[in-house]
């Protein structure tokens, strides 16, 4: 791959996304960096009117954003990551910088400004490189910024505080998202749109060419060109043609081979290299390391899991840093196993090793232990413990069409009485990561009643009632799902807003209520049964009420944001499918729901809302 060598020059290292924003972290994710999420604690007050230029502006406040993660990180165990990277997106308008708005109102007064004119965006991104010298923090800052221009259309007051309503506007600059519902307010954008969005990813990839890809005179000679390659493309380069360099290691000693597992992705094979009839030496086949990444992807999911059903993260949550002999002590394994073990979860991101022991980094502790809210834990198990066994019948899947395997191997998790538990760990801890941004994709609060079909735990009922305190929401679910809900109501935090009711949403009559919800059901399903599941609905909702349904949509060219693997997990788990706007518009208009709507609600899932006409 093209660009393989310039984010590969990050691969082995540890590198940390300073922020807090989804579309950063999708942005450097889509282009295969690997790297941890820490979200700034920098507050973002520095004083505009001392900057010379509103860029400047921009390029100080991610520097310092990426700095007060290092300087965190390093305190925390006396080692910081290899790599920072810190960003900050500013819209300027009139001699005005615009940031976040605080409210509606400020979005209205943003976005007023906006209308009808051209603005600029501006993001500025900081790289530091880091390193620890007798204890002490040193820090190599790289820094710049990229400038977009857009043009808003001229738009009418509604349709401002249509915007403004939906609440996208409110984490983002300027106070629109040009990737999601603000695109239609816009006519032109001139430059690069990801700039816009968060991260100038083109710019991002020269520099690291301009860090890691210096021109080294002795490369040019060797290879005979007609010209000297441009130094302001990434494209084509390998670490054999440029020459390679580090700049947390110095510039000057650059070209050094690593052998580490995967490879690097700019090194050549022995024996690609040779001359030609012409006495050109040149580079024949460029190392596939993305490819070999790909092929022991599985290794990766399975040392993770391993970790997980091994208790590794909980063990350290409770007490750390701990050397491997006491962690094999704790989770009753072998020294040398769980030493290699704890090694490949440093290698990961999981881990991190001090002269004092291991410890789970934030992302463990946060995702990886057993408890806590946002645990994936559960998702973890039955992903090794049922989906990895599914999974490997995904060529018979593939070959026979929808749910090849159903049935035949495994049963439906949710009727399986071993793994119904499980399977609402997994669902409960996946919810609650969205919970907010599902309840909040729409404003709500016109409803006074709802009803979550197949709500599980109430995972998603409490972060609406939470959002609403007008709302009453009932749950319904099977009696052998509803049964275990007590194990998953956090203590002291039982509402009197959320009922659980035990039932089938295909046979029982359901509940009476203003809106229904369908979170993560209906691509479980063929179209028949969605049909036949919307019928019912349709039939028991009044004119004006609502339903609200959460998939990930897929877009019109059926790619799936990040989700692709997922839309195979129900190719091999259920007769179901991941469906397209117009695919969901469709199914509700056939079933009398109309103002079909979508919102994002963070990475993976989305919103569709439609409101219920009057029979005619
Ligand atoms: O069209 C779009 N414009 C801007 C955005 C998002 O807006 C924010 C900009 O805010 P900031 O740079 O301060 O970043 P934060 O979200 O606060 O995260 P940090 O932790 O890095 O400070 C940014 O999220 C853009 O993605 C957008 O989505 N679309």
């Amino acid at each position: 791959m093209v660009l393989s060598p310039v984010i590969g020059k990050l691969l082995h290292k540890r590198v940390v996304l300073a922020s807090a924003s989804p579309r950063r972290r999708e942005i450097l994710s889509h282009a295969g960096l690997r790297f941890e999420v820490v979200p700034s604690r920098f507050k973002e007050k520095l004083d505009k009117a001392s900057f010379p230029t509103p860029y400047a502006y921009a390029i100080e406040t991610a520097k310092q954003k990426a700095l007060e993660v290092a300087s965190r990180m390093h305190q925390k165990d006396l080692r910081a990551p290899d790599v920072v990277i810190g960003a900050d997106t500013i819209v300027t308008v009139g001699g005005l910088i615009l940031e976040k708005p605080v409210d509606k109102q400020d979005a209205y007064r943003m976005l007023s400004r906006l209308n009808g004119k051209e603005h600029s965006v501006f993001t500025g991104v900081a790289i530091v490189h880091c390193c620890t010298k007798d204890g002490q923090l040193d820090t190599e800052v790289s820094e710049f910024h990229e400038e977009t221009t857009v043009k808003f259309s001229e738009l009418s007051e509604e349709l401002l505080w249509e915007y403004i309503d939906s609440g996208e506007p409110m984490d983002k600059a300027g106070g629109y998202g040009i990737q999601a519902l603000g695109g239609m307010l816009v006519e032109y954008v001139h430059g690069d749109f990801l700039n816009v969005v968060g991260f100038p990813l083109n710019h991002f990839c020269k520099k690291l060419v301009e860090l890691y890809y210096p021109p080294r005179r002795k490369d040019v000679q060797r290879v005979k060109h007609d010209s000297i390659p441009p130094v302001d493309t990434f494209e084509n380069l390998s670490d054999a043609e440029q020459g390679s360099s580090d700049p947390a290691q110095g510039n000057e000693g650059g070209g050094h081979w690593r052998a580490e597992a995967g490879g690097d992705r700019g090194q050549v094979p022995a024996g690609s290299q040779g001359a030609d009839s012409n006495g050109t030496v040149g580079v024949t086949a460029q190392f596939p390391a993305g490819l070999l990444e790909l092929i022991d992807g599985f290794k990766a999911s399975k040392a993770l899991f391993t970790a997980c059903k091994l208790k590794v993260f909980d063990v350290l949550k409770d007490e750390a840093p701990l050397k491997a002999m006491d962690i094999a002590g704790k989770i009753d394994a072998s020294v040398c196993g769980t030493e290699r073990l704890l090694d490949v979860c440093v290698a990961l991101g999981l881990l991190e090793k001090a002269d004092r022991g291991y410890c789970n980094t934030d992302l463990a502790d946060l995702h990886l232990a057993s408890d806590g809210e946002y645990s994936l834990h559960g998702l973890a198990m039955h992903s090794n413990d049922h989906a990895w066994n599914l999974f490997t019948d995904l060529e018979l899947a593939v070959r026979e069409g929808a749910n090849a395997a159903f049935g035949r191997k495994a049963e439906h998790p949710v009727q399986s009485k071993q793994t119904k538990l499980q399977f609402m760990r997994a669902m409960h801890g996946l919810t609650n990561l969205t919970a907010r941004q599902v309840a909040t994709a729409f404003d709500l609060s016109r409803f006074t009643s709802a009803c979550d079909l197949g709500g599980c735990t109430g995972a998603l009922a409490r972060a609406l009632t939470q959002q609403y305190p007008r709302l009453k929401v009932t749950v319904v679910d099977l009696p052998e799902v509803i049964e275990h809900v007590p194990c998953f109501q956090p203590e002291g935090r039982q509402t009197e807003q959320i009922s659980f009711v035990p039932g089938d949403f295909f046979k029982d009559n359901l509940p009476e209520a203003e809106l229904y919800i369908l979170s993560r059901i209906l691509h479980e399903w063929p179209d028949d049964k969605v049909h036949e599941l919307l019928s019912r609905v349709s039939g028991s909702c009044r004119p004006g009420g609502g339903i609200l349904v959460a998939e990930t949509v897929l877009e019109e060219n059926r790619a799936a944001r990040g989700s692709l693997p997922a839309s195979l997990n129900l190719l091999v788990r259920t007769q179901g499918r991941e469906r397209t706007l117009p695919e969901y518009r469709s199914l509700l208009e056939q079933h009398g729901f109309w103002d079909v709507r979508l919102a994002h609600a963070g990475d993976r899932l989305d919103v569709v809302l439609g409101t219920r006409a009057a029979p005619p």
